[in-house]
């Protein structure tokens, strides 16, 4: 040790950050997809089967992305995809994360899986996967931003695991990050979100409604004959909602209804929605 130190420094040397991972250490397998942000590939780490994310370069603010990852390593939950670590010594980027083996929740929806799929126990069984990953994200103050089918993913046993928590705010693409953008997930956006884009658990809560809307409705899209310009109209002045999908149990759109109550503060935390999610459970095991 050097000078006489006892043991060596506790904080992580410089360039050896418990988040750093050597990219000799990655063997790239097949893609798995793209996005606005980059390309996803399987991959295999220390004889781990992982996703890595090759980031587009310019489609992220790396640093402030680089940031947030060393507390992202930090949040470790059953129904969190959880993230390992990020090559950031050189171009491009690179997430590395748990592998699910089934893909995005969204695909597995429209997939149409015989025999999953019709079962009303099953498909209350990932609203409460994911409700139980978003209570823990709400417990630890982290606001997801773009909680819906397609950020979610489905892995071995059919859990249901919520993916890219907390990348959304890094987005360069102002397509993406104005609400007045194409790419924005207006049809997933509470009216404080459109109108203040002012987020908070509470508009992951409305984010969460819609997102069982899709598990009920297998996949399809919200408002599907809508306008972004219409859905703003309806949500913010006629306190119009999404109507019940036929799959969907009456006991659960009633509590779809609170999550999409107009004021924030009306609407269940997280913690309160699981209990009545497992309480509707029981009642179809
Ligand atoms: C068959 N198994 C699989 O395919 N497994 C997997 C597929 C993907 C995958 C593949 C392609 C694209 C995306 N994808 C989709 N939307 C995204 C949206 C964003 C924001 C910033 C817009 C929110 C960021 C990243 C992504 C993103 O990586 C994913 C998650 C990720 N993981 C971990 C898997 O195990």
């Amino acid at each position: 040790p050097r000078h006489g130190q006892k043991t060596a420094p506790t904080t992580a040397g410089f360039g050896h950050d418990h988040w750093e991972i050597d990219p000799s250490e990655l063997v790239k397998g097949k893609e798995l997809g793209t996005g606005c942000f980059g390309t996803v590939y399987e991959a295999w780490w220390k004889d781990n089967i992982v996703a890595i994310k090759l980031m587009k370069p310019g489609s992220m603010s790396e640093d402030s992305f680089i940031e947030e990852a060393k507390t992202m390593t930090q949040l470790s939950h059953p129904n969190l995809v959880q993230l390992y670590g990020v090559v950031t010594k050189q171009q491009p980027l690179i997430i590395i994360t748990e592998f699910m083996k089934h893909g995005s929740l969204w695909q597995f929806l429209k997939s149409k899986v015989p025999g999953i799929l019709n079962e009303t126990e099953r498909l209350i069984m990932f609203c409460v996967d994911v409700c139980k990953g978003m209570k823990y994200l709400e417990s630890r103050k982290c606001i997801h931003r773009d909680l819906a089918a397609r950020n979610c993913l489905v892995g071995q046993n059919y859990v249901v695991k919520v993916g890219d928590f907390g990348l959304a705010r890094h987005v360069i693409d102002d397509e993406y990050s104005s609400s007045y953008g194409a790419k924005f997930p207006i049809k997933w956006a509470a009216p404080e979100v459109l109108k203040y884009t002012k987020f908070s658990s509470k508009s992951d809560v409305w984010a969460f409604g819609v997102l069982i809307w899709e598990i009920f409705s297998g996949g399809e899209l919200p408002f599907a004959n809508m306008s972004n310009a219409e859905v703003v109209e309806i949500i913010c002045n006629k306190d119009e909602r999404l109507k019940k999908p036929k799959a969907c149990p009456h006991s659960v759109f009633t509590q779809m209804m609170n999550y999409w109550a107009q004021k924030a503060e009306d609407r269940p935390s997280f913690k309160n929605i699981l209990s009545c999610l497992l309480e509707i459970l029981e009642t179809f095991k």
